[in-house]
């Protein structure tokens, strides 16, 4: 017996000191980090405080075990012989383990720092545990994640060289199964961030449902998006829907294929109920311009298409330039474990933006301050936010007597009409366009060089995303404010947005009192040339 046991414990004595290594290689091997998020966790693990915690809980639950005995006494008697010959293999092994995890936490720290390098560089923010690292290039999709090929060929035919911040955090956290808010500058390329690792994540024309869902404000944006994701998807048969009115009413859901839909709230909440959608097979939900869609009106339809989404394991994840708490709150009720991504300050305007606030004085300045910078410096393509949609009519008739090719878009016109305006002004038919806030969300008109507000912004968040449709994709933009008497006590919300991305404001208007936050749609004297009879 006793030569028998020393046998054993000579043998496992060599063994495990001699492949030790491997041994630790191989016991780790069952739980392998799968993301650096994990390895981030283990590197906590692995802090002395926390390893003494833990050691101080097996002890104690290892205590209680034992009838009361303390463990260490068993050592010396009888079979127990046999306990104390395992234990001190634990030992040995524990030792092992320990080097290798020293060397482990090692390189844990250097992934930390080199992920916290990168953030830095990029601007971007996180929060949540076990964040994975940020892209350091697109050529990380297929090293890190498996990225088919068609994929980076398509990022290449599209002339995307380098991933912008936001795509390089949100990327590895939605190949990660992590539900996310993200909030970035307007045309940062927020679109691509959410669309990759979805291409990524579901296989193509399976004929089992619809396995993702993006949400968009607007028809004009929900176009865009599934072009969009079309344009990435070219080379493989995803069947990419966009849910127009005739689809929302007359597809058969049942026979059609639909690997990913595209929606505005409206349209899908109405297939969802009155024509029994099934999303229950959804495994990403993104919610584009994510603060829009929880404002009033919306929000039931979200409600309902989120109910839709019902399987449990479902990525939801919300996009947008701005994303104030209120949103944050009432959206982390429906999200399990999200990761925060925040690049650059968050609710700011896009940098490579001019920004001038022009005192008009009046509606009748304003129309003459138009008409004069339009004679003096047109440099099309120039988009025009009004009020509404009574007085995109009212300034369209005014300019169209000018010798410049301008067009109007707002909600009363009809689909096609909309399409039309919209592809004019990408063209470059059309120089300048009116237009209410229905395209101030999400639109990618490619290099417009100038945005006026001829009506001033009803609020910071719309300043933000109206001024956005300049100075996209790293190019240089301009935005013009028009501001009259009345709308004075409002200037300060807009101004904080310029200082905040480095444009120049008076001074007297960062002294103007604080206003408590609310919208500024005021009365507006109609725009005419035509002399007013009581002047
Ligand atoms: N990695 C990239 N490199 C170069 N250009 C890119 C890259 N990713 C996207 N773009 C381009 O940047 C432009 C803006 O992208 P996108 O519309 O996704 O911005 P966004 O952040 O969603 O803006 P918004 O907040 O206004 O919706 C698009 O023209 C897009 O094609």
């Amino acid at each position: 017996m006793e030569k028998a046991s020393g046998l054993l414990f000579s043998g496992v004595r060599v063994d495990r000191k001699r492949f030790a290594r491997e041994i630790a290689r191989f016991q780790q091997l069952k739980k392998e980090p799968d993301d650096l998020g994990d390895l981030a966790d283990a590197a906590l693990e692995a802090l002395p405080e926390v390893k003494a915690n833990k050691k101080e809980k097996k002890r104690k639950r290892k205590d209680k075990d034992s009838s009361g005995c303390i463990s260490g006494l068993h050592a010396v008697e009888g079979f127990s012989v046999f306990k104390s010959s395992e234990s001190l293999s634990s030992i040995l092994e524990r030792n092992a383990l320990e080097a290798t995890s020293a060397e482990k936490k090692k390189e844990v720290e250097k992934e930390i720092e080199k992920a916290s390098i990168l953030r830095k560089k990029y601007g971007i923010h996180v929060s949540g545990h076990g964040v994975p690292p940020p892209l350091e290039s697109f050529v990380e999709l297929s090293s890190r994640y498996n990225c088919k090929p068609y994929i980076l060929h398509n990022l290449t035919e599209l002339g995307f060289r380098e991933p912008t911040p936001i795509q390089r955090q949100a990327i590895p956290v939605l190949l990660s199964k992590r539900d996310c808010f993200a909030c970035a500058p307007t045309g940062s390329g927020k679109t691509l961030a959410f669309l990759c690792p979805m291409l990524m994540k579901i296989k193509p024309g399976l004929k089992n449902g619809v396995k993702a869902v993006v949400l968009c404000p607007t028809r004009e944006l929900a176009a865009q998006t599934a072009r969009e994701c079309k344009r990435l998807a070219k080379g493989r048969k995803f069947y990419i829907k966009l849910m127009t009115k005739e689809l929302s009413r007359c597809g058969d859901f049942e026979k059609m294929l639909c690997d990913i839909i595209i929606s505005t709230p409206f349209r899908l909440d109405f297939a969802i109920r009155k024509r029994k959608f099934d999303l229950s097979r959804v495994k990403y939900l993104v919610l584009d311009e994510a603060d829009k869609l929880f404002e009033l009106g919306f929000v039931e339809q979200i409600d309902s298409v989120v109910k839709a989404c019902s399987r449990t394991t479902v990525v939801r994840t919300l996009f947008s330039a701005t994303l104030p708490e209120t949103v944050e709150k009432l959206a982390s009720t429906v999200m399990v474990d999200a990761v925060r991504i925040i690049i650059g300050r968050k609710n700011s305007a896009s940098e490579m933006i001019k920004q001038k606030l022009v005192f008009a004085g009046s509606e009748k300045g304003k129309l003459l301050a138009i008409h004069q910078s339009f004679s003096e410096s047109l440099n099309p393509p120039v988009l025009v936010f009004v009020q509404s949609k009574e007085r995109a009519k009212e300034l369209y008739k005014e300019l169209a007597f000018d010798d410049i090719k301008v067009d109007v878009i707002h909600a009363d016109l009809s689909q096609q009409q909309r399409e039309d305006a919209v592809d004019n002004f990408r063209s470059g038919k059309t120089w300048v366009l009116i237009a209410t806030d229905v395209v101030s969300r999400g639109m990618d008109f490619k290099r417009i060089n100038c945005v006026i507000n001829y009506d001033f912004p009803e609020s910071a968040a719309a300043y933000i995303h109206r001024i956005g449709r300049s100075g996209r994709a790293g190019r240089p933009g301009e935005a013009v404010t028009f501001f009259t008497e009345e709308d004075k006590p409002f200037l300060r919300n807009i101004a904080n947005v310029m200082a905040a991305s480095g444009c120049e404001v008076p001074s007297w208007i960062l002294t103007l009192p604080k206003l408590r936050k609310r919208k500024h749609r005021p009365h507006r004297d109609s725009i005419s040339t035509i002399p007013d009879d009581s002047a």
